[in-house]
């Protein structure tokens, strides 16, 4: 019978532990596995397992049970997490350096030896051109962001990576990535996340969101030394769970994970629906610590028992408005609330995104305990880094609209090659047909939607990155998420019901503090969008048509002056992406304020989040 990874790590301390039924903290190990029937596996484990034995371990302060109480500064605090079933680690509670630092102690130093180091074969010079420059991250757009938090005590935050006590190894792959210091969502989240604290973030696009949620993940698990799994038959133990709307983004986040973990002993596997599902398995099979995941075949894995959730201490929704929205909200509860997983409170739980209607952030507080809000602003920060035009253009004059934009983009490319340009058309059939197009008349393109093979779409993101077709066309399935360094322009050829959707759009391009620009074609057919484009323009201290106000100031008039329709009617946060919903519902908590000033309007009213369209999606 095969075993995974941690699960030989496991049972060779278990064996050397003998028939020893306690641990350290004095907690109850089974010492051997038990056959559990393929339909019961999913069930809420038996009392000695070690989710359940969380619930013995008493609240702290921060409302999480089974934490071992707040941190001071950002030190995992003396002794082990009591929730986590791991021996004590030796560190000195608040104490820097190494100690208290597991070397995960057998598995993965054999395992180490045959990990490939991803910082040489990931796609080769496109890899190394840009960690030069993430080196001239221009960090100074970043100098007057508006921040805000909300929630009870929230942790301060840290200026440098070195004020950290991130571990050695992690350390060590930061300084491999050319991170030379923390981006502002970065530095609020992560002490907050150190902390075992919940948090919903909302951060700009291309503001270092991955590393966010990653870093606090990897380091938590790299200080557990010791964790007992179940000793299922082929049954994974994930300690960390990781999800995302696509399975791009999936990868692109398995593929930044496994830089961040690498040598830490941490191990990251990716699932996803349309690759085979076999090799999946055999993967998980070999052992997992973090979880990378779509939700689809999560779900799939989960029914057929390959997958447990009931080890999970970490829970990270990335895109978490997107993952909660009407598309994929039943599958999210049916992953959270409806499997295995530890409950809200015993999990650590954090949601990512650059928009955060309210109405999603209702829905996103069942998942969550006591937890912070933190909103790093748009306005004054990294949207300015776009140029945003936005033209008014007849459906028949697209295309030679775009020729025109093609052109200009390729007399600017830099080193003879032509920059990249990612034009986002609504369906799949309008994304063939232009590529086609484009194709016939000379320009490279290629294209990415829901009806291609994963294969194809694999292909076509890597031939895009690479730029041997430096025009991609693409449904919103690359609308969120995706960082491909280089991209000069991004073309709203068809603008999207949603002003969330174009503000994810837009930000494939002027990522982390570099700039880009973006073009939208704007007719009749868009008027729905003219008074929160407009609005956004402005915020963003954007050139806003005289057209484009006016088409906006008749939709303001058309809806009694509440402005937008549908999907659009949201709240935003001003100069935020969000803004706490708990401040409308009367939260009257502690409120702490950082920088920037205070609630530049927004749009003034709230909710009312409609039934969408999402057929582009996974
Ligand atoms: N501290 C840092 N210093 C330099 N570069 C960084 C830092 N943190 C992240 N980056 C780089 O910034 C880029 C954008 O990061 P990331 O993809 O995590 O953004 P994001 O906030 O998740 O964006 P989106 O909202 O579009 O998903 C990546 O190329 C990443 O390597």
């Amino acid at each position: 019978m095969r075993t995974s990874w941690a699960d030989s790590v496991d049972n060779s301390a278990s064996e050397n532990a003998a028939t020893a039924a306690s641990d350290s903290s004095g907690l109850t190990r089974p010492t051997r596995s038990t056959y559990v029937l393929p339909h019961l596996r999913n069930r809420q484990p038996p009392s000695t397992d070690p989710p359940d034995r969380l619930h013995s371990v008493p609240s702290s302060a921060n409302g999480r049970v089974g934490f071992g109480g707040p941190t001071t500064g950002l030190c995992w605090p003396g002794g082990s997490r009591p929730d986590l079933g791991r021996a004590a680690h030796n560190g000195s509670g608040g104490g820097r350096g190494r100690s208290g630092w597991s070397t995960r102690n057998g598995g993965w130093d054999r395992g180490r030896e045959h990990e490939a180091n991803p910082f040489v074969d990931d796609d080769n010079a496109e890899q190394a051109i840009s960690e030069q420059e993430n080196t001239g991250i221009n960090f100074e757009a970043y100098d007057d962001i508006p921040v805000e938090t909300s929630g009870d005590t929230v942790p301060p935050p840290v200026n440098t990576f070195a004020e950290i006590d991130l571990g050695d190894a992690l350390n060590q792959n930061i300084r491999r990535c050319k991170y030379v210091k923390p981006t502002p969502v970065q530095r609020y989240s992560i002490p907050i996340s150190l902390a075992g604290r919940d948090l919903m973030a909302c951060a700009q696009t291309g503001s270092g969101k991955t590393a966010a949620f990653c870093f606090p993940i990897i380091s938590g698990i790299m200080r557990e030394q010791y964790v007992q799994r179940p000793r299922g038959a082929r049954t994974a133990y994930p300690l960390a769970l990781i999800l995302s709307p696509t399975r791009e983004l999936s990868r692109q986040i398995h593929d930044e994970a496994k830089k961040f973990s690498y040598q830490t002993g941490v191990k990251v596997v990716v699932t996803y629906g349309g690759a085979p599902i076999n090799q999946q398995w055999r993967e998980l099979e070999r052992g997992v610590d973090i979880l990378v995941a779509t939700p689809g075949r999560l779900v799939d894995l989960l029914e057929r028992a390959r997958i447990s959730l009931q080890m999970i201490r970490y829970l990270a929704l990335d895109e978490a408005d997107r993952m909660l929205d009407m598309g994929f909200e039943p599958q999210i509860r049916k992953i959270v609330e409806q499997m295995d997983m530890p409950p809200q409170g015993v999990r650590q739980t954090m949601l990512f995104s650059a928009t955060f209607p309210k109405e999603i952030q209702r829905l996103a507080s069942d998942f969550l305990s006591n937890y912070i809000f933190l909103a790093v602003g748009r306005v004054g920060s990294s949207t300015d880094l776009i140029v945003q035009r936005v033209e008014f253009v007849h459906e028949y004059d697209k295309r030679s609209h775009l020729m025109d934009l093609i052109h200009a983009q390729k007399e600017s490319g830099m080193r003879g090659k032509q920059s990249l340009t990612l034009v986002f058309v609504e369906t799949k059939k309008g994304a063939d047909s232009l590529e086609h197009w484009l194709y016939v008349n000379g320009f490279p393109a290629t294209t990415i939607h829901g009806d291609r093979t994963q294969q194809e779409r694999e292909k076509a993101l890597r031939s895009f990155k690479s730029g041997k077709t430096p025009i991609l066309v693409a449904t919103d399935v690359a609308a969120r998420g995706l960082d491909i360094p280089h991209v000069a322009h991004v073309v709203n050829f068809d603008l999207p019901n949603d002003i969330d959707d174009y503000v994810h759009r837009i930000g494939r391009t002027g990522r982390a503090g570099k700039t880009g620009l973006a073009t939208a074609f704007f007719n009749e057919g868009n008027s729905s969008l003219a008074r929160p484009l407009a609005d956004l323009m402005q915020e963003a201290n954007q050139e806003v048509p005289a057209w484009l106000i006016r088409y906006a100031s008749r939709t303001r008039t058309s809806h009694g002056g509440g402005g937008g329709s549908g999907r659009n009617r949201r709240s935003w946060g001003g100069r935020f992406g969000g803004r706490d919903f708990r401040r409308e519902n009367s939260f009257n908590r502690a409120m702490d304020y950082h920088g920037g000033a205070k609630g530049s309007g927004g749009y003034g009213f709230s909710g009312g989040y409609g039934p969408g369209v999402t057929s582009a999606w996974d």
